[in-house]
């Protein structure tokens, strides 16, 4: 499945903040979305997403393919590790946990209630969820806040498997995780290539 955006305008709060935006997004890719703070790149997750219409443009692919991670963890604190993971499951209609515990490492914390866990270990459990929801596109919007260096690891570790099983994602980070991946830099005064002519041509 591929995420097609052509000649996306998008605005939050009612004023526009991001302008003719256009990329492809295929199975097995990544595309790490950069730029200043404030500049609209949640606001292009949330587009994306399904969580808030365009100005304009379109989007082709995003039909229940999109799993979205924001800046909120969406776990439930009264429920334990094992229950928020198996609750997700069902709302997707997918049944295996197993795989999702083992790769953010949270089988000893199973059992606990995910209101009780530090920032990192909720922010791994809301991660984890991506692996029970079974969708291809993966759309993350500063996914390795409060995660140290070893659970960044278990993260883009995470997304390589899923990209090698032929999903795909797009991830807002300031961070380098060590992808091979595009980058989609939406600050306000990124150069534009020259546009390539016959530069012998024009001496001619
Ligand atoms: N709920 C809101 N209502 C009105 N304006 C908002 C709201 N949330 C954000 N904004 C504004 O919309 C603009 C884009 O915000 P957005 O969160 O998309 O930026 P961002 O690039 O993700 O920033 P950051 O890197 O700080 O997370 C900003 O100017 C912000 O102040």
């Amino acid at each position: 499945m591929t995420l097609t955006v052509t000649d996306l305008s998008i605005a939050r709060g009612g004023i526009p903040v991001l302008q003719g935006l256009g990329f492809d997004l295929r199975p097995g890719t990544a595309l790490v979305v950069r730029g200043p703070n404030g500049i609209g790149k949640t606001t292009l997750l949330r587009t994306l997403a399904g969580l808030q219409p365009p100005l304009s443009g379109h989007i082709t692919g995003a039909e229940d393919t999109i799993a979205y991670a924001g800046h909120s963890d969406g776990i439930k604190p009264t429920l334990t590790v094992t229950e928020n993971l198996t609750f997700w499951a069902s709302v997707f209609g997918t049944a295996e946990i197993r795989p999702a515990l083992e790769a953010f490492e949270l089988n000893d914390l199973a059992t606990r209630h995910a209101g009780n866990l530090s920032a990192g270990q909720k922010r791994r459990l809301g991660l984890s969820r991506l692996l029970v929801t079974g969708r291809p596109i993966w759309v993350l919007d500063e996914p390795t806040v409060s995660l140290d260096v070893s659970a960044v690891a278990m993260f883009a570790t995470a997304v390589r498997a899923h990209l090698s099983q032929g999903g795909c994602a797009l991830i807002a980070t300031h961070i380098d995780l060590g992808l091979d991946a595009a980058v989609l830099d939406v600050g306000p005064f990124r150069a534009k290539p020259r546009p390539v002519t016959d530069f012998d041509g024009d001496f001619l």
